[in-house]
């Protein structure tokens, strides 16, 4: 992929790699991380991507940089969505136009992409576990050095970041925590730990840092936890309690301004020098720094597409038909309006699920439990089990998080929660780890469970109204990230008979039985065929579970071939109907069987359309395997 050189900048054309900032003064960091987010704002505007998380951290990024010694020092970003300042310091600056592109750069940190992505991420909180594993690695002989994680304070928020800070504070051993306030999840931040950090942040306002950091210095190496409190206690008042992270076990340190270079930079070289056991540095940022539209939009613009950097005007695709998510939260606003017990719990991600717009007309019936995916599955499971009509509204990749609290809560004890599972499939730009692979797989093998996908959006608002009444049990139903197929909507979702699937067209030689959104690639392939001469029908399964037996029966004795069609892992919807098939005695008769999903690896990112051709399911590959089953393997090439 060809690349456009970077604008020439003095300070960060001199750095090549992270060692090269030690030989820069501290005036010059200072400068350097100035043309370090010009740049990072220019390339940006022309990949899209995850900019003001990374404008916060661009400071903290050159000061880490120039004070530990990556790679031997180990570097984790919480999430790593704002790694980019991270990759132009270490050896990418030349290939960031490729990020988030097929064959480019990933949008998180990867450790196949470079030696300084020690710990791969993209779901959040992870980072303080594995970075203490790196320091029981050190502190075992091997080759390692110091452990830093970098986590934001929505991040933080998710009980595995305190299981890690129980687990690192008992410990003891010396490892480095940030924590990167800037009172932003993805929307703002929610819940108590972000008020209390909010108070801790407030409660030092004022305090040098560099006289902290001083104090920290004199210290013996020992003392230094006692002293780092005695230093706290003497700015903020001799009865100032502990921070709740010094009762952990950590050394608090902060809050520091993390956008001044002089105090970050006394703060990390103090730590590196000094630190005897776990240290949490407290850092205050803006999302969006240094860049005025990210700054004063309300998401300080978190995602975004590519955008003029003169106006911060982006470039708005032009949708032919309403996204999936816009179709779900207004079809069960509606649905709420109807049902006063129906109530809807987001993990922090209310734009990206929808259910804002539930929000904004019944603010108090919708859930942001902020990053808690676990926490979000066991409330809604507690609602249900009150009366309530609970929809976890949760992304396929994020609801594997709650698993547990899925088959333990939810599915073993009957409750009739309502999973909407959002991007499920092939999700585009954040790649491998955002895609939603595995949740046909995981929800089908649950007894009890039903579990839906859509075709399209017409048939999402009838899965939402199939889920509100259905009181008997857990329901799940799945949509794809991205705009629908442009179909007429029902004026109000109907609700469909549980099991029941639909034929959409018949044909003699071939059946085509999808499960989810493929089904216009499906219908681009039997185009294909008819070209051939080849007559298919295509039927939509609706449900994966309870699988409906009697159209699986018609399909398989009218036909010489039997194609699923699913957007998921294998061990998904293909393989509950050849389970079934097989036990009904139906694979007797010479039918062809084939199913058609995702395969056995991780796909890389591209747009979605690219990621399901290298998944080998775009038309084409429908039609090939078509041809293949009737037998006809070698009658006609497509491409
Ligand atoms: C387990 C999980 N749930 C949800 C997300 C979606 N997500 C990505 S970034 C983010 C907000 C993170 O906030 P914070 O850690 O404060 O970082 P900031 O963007 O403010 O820099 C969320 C909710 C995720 N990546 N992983
Ligand atoms: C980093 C992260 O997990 C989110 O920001 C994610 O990229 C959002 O994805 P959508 O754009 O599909 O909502
Ligand atoms: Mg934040």
């Amino acid at each position: 992929m060809t690349q456009p050189s970077p604008a020439s900048r003095p300070l960060l054309d001199r750095v090549a790699g992270p060692a090269d900032l030690r030989a820069l003064s501290d005036a010059e960091l200072a400068a350097l991380a100035q043309e370090l987010r010009e740049e990072l704002i220019e390339v940006v505007s022309r990949t899209g991507g995850h900019l003001g998380s990374s404008l916060g951290v661009v400071e903290l990024t050159v000061a880490l940089h120039a004070t530990f010694r990556a790679p031997f020092d180990k570097i984790i970003w919480d999430v790593s969505h704002q790694s980019y300042p991270h990759k132009m310091l270490t050896g990418r600056r030349h290939r960031m136009d490729s990020l988030r592109r097929e064959g480019g750069l990933s949008g998180f940190t990867k450790r196949a992409e470079s030696e300084f992505d020690p710990f791969g991420a993209a779901h959040s909180s992870t980072s303080i576990s594995a970075a203490l594993g790196f320091t029981v690695g050190r502190d075992m002989g091997l080759p390692t050095g110091d452990a830093v994680a970098v986590i934001g304070d929505g991040s933080i928020t998710a009980g595995m970041a305190w299981e890690a800070l129980f687990n690192a504070g008992a410990e003891g051993r010396r490892m480095v925590v940030i924590l990167n306030d800037n009172e932003m999840s993805i929307a703002p931040n929610v819940g108590a730990l972000s008020r209390y950090l909010t108070r801790l942040g407030g409660a030092a306002q004022g305090m040098s840092l560099r006289e902290l950091a001083a104090g920290f210095e004199a210290a013996l190496p020992e003392a230094l936890r006692e002293h780092a409190r005695r230093t706290r206690q003497s700015i903020g008042g001799i009865h100032a309690p502990a921070t709740m992270f010094e009762d952990l076990g950590f050394t608090y340190l902060g809050p520091v301004d993390g956008h001044s270079m002089p105090d970050l930079l006394a703060t990390l070289r103090t730590v590196r020098s000094q630190a005897d056991g776990p240290v949490l540095i407290h850092a205050l940022t803006v999302k969006g720094k240094g860049y005025a539209p990210a700054e004063s939009a309300a998401c300080k613009y978190h995602g975004v597409a590519k955008f003029d950097v003169g106006t911060g005007a982006q470039q708005k695709s032009r949708p032919n038909a309403p996204s999936y998510t816009g179709v779900f939260g207004q079809t069960l606003t509606e649905a709420a309006a109807r049902d006063p017990r129906i109530v809807a719990v987001t993990a922090a991600m209310p734009g990206g699920t929808g259910l804002d717009i539930m929000a904004k007309r019944f603010p108090r019936r919708v859930f942001d439990v902020g990053i808690a995916e676990q926490h979000a599955v066991t409330f809604a499971a507690g609602m249900a089990a009150s009366g309530l009509k609970p929809f976890c509204a949760i992304y396929s990749t994020f609801l594997q998080r709650g698993y547990d609290q899925v088959v333990h809560d939810v599915a073993l004890q009957g409750l009739p929660v309502r999973f909407a599972i959002d991007r499920a499939g092939l999700v585009g730009a954040d790649g491998a780890t955002h895609a939603g692979a595995f949740d046909v797989g995981y929800m089908t093998n649950l007894p009890g469970m039903v579990v839906m996908a859509a075709a399209d959006e017409a048939e999402l608002a009838r899965m939402v109204a199939t889920a509100a009444a259905h009181d008997e049990g857990p329901i799940a139903f799945r949509y794809p990230r991205g705009e629908g197929v442009g179909v007429e909507m029902p004026e109000h979702g109907q609700v469909l008979e549980i099991g029941k699937g639909r034929v959409l067209a018949e044909g003699d030689q071939v059946a085509f039985l999808s499960f989810g959104a493929h089904l216009s690639e499906i219908q681009r392939a039997v185009e294909q065929l008819a070209e051939r001469g080849i007559t298919a029908t295509v039927a939509d399964a609706r449900f994966a579970k309870p699988l409906d037996t009697d159209l699986i029966a018609q399909l398989a004795r009218h036909h010489k071939a039997l194609i699923t069609v699913e957007q998921g892992a294998q061990g998904g919807f293909g393989a509950h109907v050849l389970h079934h098939m097989a036990n009904a005695g139906l694979l007797e008769h010479g039918l062809a069987l084939r199913t058609i999903t995702l395969p056995d690896r991780f796909i890389d990112q591209a747009s979605p359309a690219a990621m399901y051709a290298d998944a080998g399911m775009s038309a084409d590959h429908i039609t090939r395997v078509a041809l293949g089953a009737l037998g006809m393997g070698r009658m006609v090439s497509v491409a």
